[in-house]
């Protein structure tokens, strides 16, 4: 630890910020603080709070603790995302909060859908819009009300209006949205008294981790946990903010200065990750933003190897280069999978990537990507088997109640939530009993009644003991009996993507039978399962050594040796388009300047080596477009090398791919 690093780790006078740049120590000042609070100062560590940005953060920094502090007393720790914590308090402030105990927690796609059939719309970029700006005004603590007071346009108005029924439909089933798992616990510590002193007096110091992207309810958040004692400490830097879209504001850093005025301020100029090379290429490019603080970054880890910048024909070549140039650097470095990453800016790019790693047989993980198991078609089919496993899964239920429609409405699952959350019932259970049937139009009850007596011979025949024929019959005659193709036919926008989202579930079709096979198991031990399965692939556990595939937005706080930066183009990194959910956003100079900093997290996750690619032309909307390099790399003082000769360079995609395959898997090549 350098001096200022000690100094933020002992400073227990007040709240205190560690403001500083990337690779400067900020994270590893939170995990050296909470030992030194537990292990010298005698801080109990129940009383110890911390709050990292991602799952994965929190649980790399238990690991760290652990060699520090012991199993033991990490685990009376409370190292968690804002999130899990929210959830925390919620659950043991339901009653307070007016929530049953089990309440449930609908993720984005869930409420997406939510949002679709209140709307009646399959309008996809209208709906994203919507649920968008509900999330935004969730963030900015506003109620349906309030929202509707503030909306600006006939879009807001649009909004604000499903906001409404959105909020009745989700307290009517007990359930809440991820935004809810702040903004919910926010409220109530604002509002009640007892709990507020209950979960101040629990806190003793609260440390708070990447806290530029925070937003103005996790901020008030932070707020009412610590009270007026105020003893915290929070670590950021304003050049990494990349959450602008999502109501994150870099004036929570200012606010903190202003709202504390006894604040300590400690900077880090020191950074120990990356080499000068890349370090200099990073500052280089920050300072074209305009500067809230300006701080100067040095590194003493020597020059390095130098910056790679290479043109590409297309994503494909793009693709198999990397691939390529990977597998050779491990030999040469004598380097592990697990020491490269591959950082791109939008989702749709790692596909190139994943094919033509497969291709080469380099084994890797996507992070931060939509996993086979968020895909909407395998989320269908698995809603209709947990409902199976477990008839409490409320957020299964409306799911598979509702897709296909069959006549089950909104109306009718709001009877059913509000009567299920009186009598502490599941929805599933509700939808039996005459007091909710009571309540409900006679049409709807009938589709209620043939739902449920489905599901119920269904999940008695699944839970007998297991034979292969058995489970391949059963999961046949589900996809029958709820004629999911032919409903992928209806809400598809053609009938290619109809195909493709069909084979996707016969894959997943396959796959289940053959797990089942493999194990001996009844269909519900599968069911539970693969929900095992899908939360250990959500945590990234799999494959401990791989190459990691990542956009730049999951990357951040992480460090590799190696880092790929494909698809450096101009439109694409900055990202100017404007399909993508994440773009509905006002463009400006600052849309450029939060690109600016997604570019420099991606440059300082580079320990060693850092190559960036861009391609010459792309496929966009069905046609091949020319691309131009990314302005970022001149602004990173780089320039275009010239291209190496390829010996592949007149060979087609697959001659190419052939022969350096035979180049490179030949015996003693790895
Ligand atoms: N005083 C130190 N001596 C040696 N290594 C250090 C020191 N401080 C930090 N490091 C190492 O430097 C690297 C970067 O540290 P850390 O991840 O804490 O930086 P950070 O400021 O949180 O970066 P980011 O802004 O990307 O989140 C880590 O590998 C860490 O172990
Ligand atoms: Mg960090």
């Amino acid at each position: 630890m350098n001096p200022a690093q000690q100094q933020a780790v002992r400073y227990l006078d007040g709240p205190s910020l560690v403001l500083a740049g990337a690779g400067s120590g900020k994270t590893r000042v939170i995990t050296s603080k909470i030992s030194y609070l537990v292990g010298q100062c005698g801080y109990e560590p129940k009383s110890v709070f911390a709050v990292t940005f991602t799952n994965k953060a929190a649980s790399e920094m238990r690991e760290r603790l652990i060699k520090m502090l012991g199993a033991e007393r990490v685990l009376e720790l409370n190292i968690s995302t804002f999130h899990s914590l929210g959830v925390r308090m919620l659950r043991e402030e339901s009653k307070a909060a007016g929530l049953k105990t089990g309440f449930s927690v609908m993720d984005a796609q869930d409420c997406f859908g939510l949002i679709q059939s209140l709307v009646a719309s399959t309008d996809k970029a209208r709906l994203k819009a919507i649920q968008q700006q509900i999330s935004l005004w969730k963030n900015a603590l506003l109620d349906p009300d309030a929202a509707t007071h503030s909306a600006q346009n006939a879009m807001m108005m649009d909004a604000a209006r499903v906001y409404h029924s959105y909020q009745t439909s989700l307290r009517a089933y007990q359930a809440v949205d991820f935004d809810d798992l702040i903004m919910l616990p926010c409220q109530l510590l604002a509002d009640n008294e007892d709990v507020r002193e209950k979960w101040q007096n629990r806190i003793r110091h609260l440390l708070i981790d990447e806290y530029q992207d925070t937003n103005a309810c996790q901020y008030e958040l932070m707020r009412h946990l610590t009270g007026v004692r105020a003893m915290f400490t929070a670590v950021g830097d304003d050049d990494q903010a990349i959450y602008g879209w999502r109501g994150a504001t870099m004036q929570n850093l200012a606010r903190l200065q202003d709202d504390y005025p006894v604040l300590k301020l400690i900077k880090l100029e020191q950074n120990y990750r990356s080499t000068q090379t890349i370090l200099a290429a990073a500052n280089h490019l920050i300072t074209r933003n305009p500067k809230l603080f300006p701080k100067q970054l040095w590194s003493d880890l020597g020059t390095g190897e130098a910056i790679s910048v290479s043109r590409m024909d297309g994503e494909l070549e793009q693709a198999q280069a990397v691939a390529i140039r990977l597998s050779a650097a491990r030999t040469e470095k004598r380097a592990t999978w697990k020491d490269f990453a591959v950082l791109y800016r939008s989702n749709q790019q790692a596909r190139a990537m994943e094919q033509a790693l497969r291709d080469l047989r380099i084994p890797y993980t996507v992070s931060g990507g939509q996993s086979f198991f968020d895909k909407a078609e395998v989320r269908d089919i698995l809603a209709y088997l947990r409902l199976v496993a477990n008839e409490q899964d409320d957020p299964a239920f409306i799911r598979a109640a509702t897709t296909p429609r069959r006549g089950i409405g909104q109306a009718t699952l709001q009877a059913l939530g509000e009567y299920a959350a009186k009598r502490h019932i599941s929805m599933f259970a509700a939808a039996c009993e005459q007091g909710a049937q009571a309540a409900i139009n006679p049409k709807q009850l009938q589709a209620l009644q043939t739902f449920v007596g489905f599901l119920q011979r269904y999940a008695m025949r699944a839970s007998q003991p297991a034979s292969r024929e058995h489970v391949a019959t059963l999961l046949d005659e589900l996809m029958a009996a709820i004629n999911y193709e032919h409903y992928l036919y209806d809400v598809s926008s053609d009938d290619r993507a109809a195909r493709m989202r069909w084979q996707t579930v016969l894959e997943l079709l396959d796959w289940l039978k053959s797990r089942a096979t493999e194990s001996n198991w009844s269909l519900s031990e599968l069911v539970q399962h693969v929900a095992l399965i899908t939360m250990l692939e959500r945590q990234g556990e799999q494959s401990p050594d791989a190459v990691t595939l990542s956009t730049l937005h999951a990357a951040k706080g992480l460090e590799f040796p190696h880092v790929y930066l494909i698809g450096v183009e101009e439109g694409l990194l900055p990202h100017l388009g404007r399909e993508s959910d994440e773009d509905s956003l006002a463009g400006g100079p600052e849309r450029i300047e939060e690109e600016r900093r997604l570019m420099y997290v991606g440059i300082t996750r580079a320990q060693r080596s850092l190559h960036l690619t861009w391609c010459a032309r792309r496929r966009r909307g069905g046609q091949d477009q020319a691309c131009e390099i990314s302005r970022f790399v001149a602004e990173m003082g780089l320039e275009q090398q010239p291209a190496v000769a390829d010996p592949g360079a007149s060979l087609t995609p697959k001659g190419r791919l052939d022969m350096l395959k035979a180049m490179l898997l030949k015996p003693g090549a790895s």
